[in-house]
């Protein structure tokens, strides 16, 4: 995928609520606005990255952008977990993202338990993915610092 490193932001809306009551992996959810401005080789599937809540800290994140076939929604959503525990929700605040590397296509599964089992081999990959320096470098962006910033300001190495 060319167009990866993307970067992006958006502030973070409501979704089904199932990622924590159901699968117990909240998801925050990214606007429609910020989905159509995906580039079209950004396929749908699961990828990780780095983000930020507000002006926070960077932690880790998987994401998933698609359909949710297991639940088989009929909009497309965006949503990213984050590998961090929050004392609270931060619905309404600003969610900066870069997305590193693809992972795998989203997927059916014929039990939840398959599902959840599934979210933690990603979050598995992703974390180990991230200690790598060269996606580790991307943490320390600018972007992250600078909420004016459409785009790192120095190109990433
Ligand atoms: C890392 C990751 C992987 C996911 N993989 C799948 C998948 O393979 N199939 C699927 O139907 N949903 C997948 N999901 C999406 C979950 O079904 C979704 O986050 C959950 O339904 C919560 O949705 P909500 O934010 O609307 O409550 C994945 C989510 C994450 C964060
Ligand atoms: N580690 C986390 N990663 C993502 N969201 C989190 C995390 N911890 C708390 N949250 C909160 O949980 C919400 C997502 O929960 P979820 O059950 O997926 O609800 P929704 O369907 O509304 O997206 C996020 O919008 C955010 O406010
Ligand atoms: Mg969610």
């Amino acid at each position: 995928m060319k167009s990866l490193p993307y970067w992006c932001r958006g502030k973070v809306v409501k979704g089904f609520g199932r990622g924590s009551k159901q699968l117990g992996i909240p998801t925050a959810n990214l606007p429609e606005s910020v989905l159509e401005q995906l580039p079209a080789d950004v396929a749908t599937g699961i990828y990780f990255g780095w983000a930020c809540v507000g002006s926070g800290d960077v932690h880790k994140m998987v994401m998933s952008i698609g359909w949710n076939p297991f639940y088989n929604n009929t909009k497309k959503s965006m949503e990213v977990h984050i590998i961090h525990s929050f004392e609270e929700d931060f619905y309404g605040e600003v969610l900066s993202i870069v997305i590193l590397g693809y992972i795998r296509v989203e997927r059916g599964f014929d039990s939840l338990d398959d599902l959840i089992d599934a979210i933690h081999n990603d979050i598995r990959m992703a974390s180990s993915q991230l200690d790598l320096a060269e996606y580790k470098a991307y943490q320390q962006e600018n972007f992250f610092r600078r909420p004016d910033l459409k785009r790192p300001s120095i190109p990433s190495a």
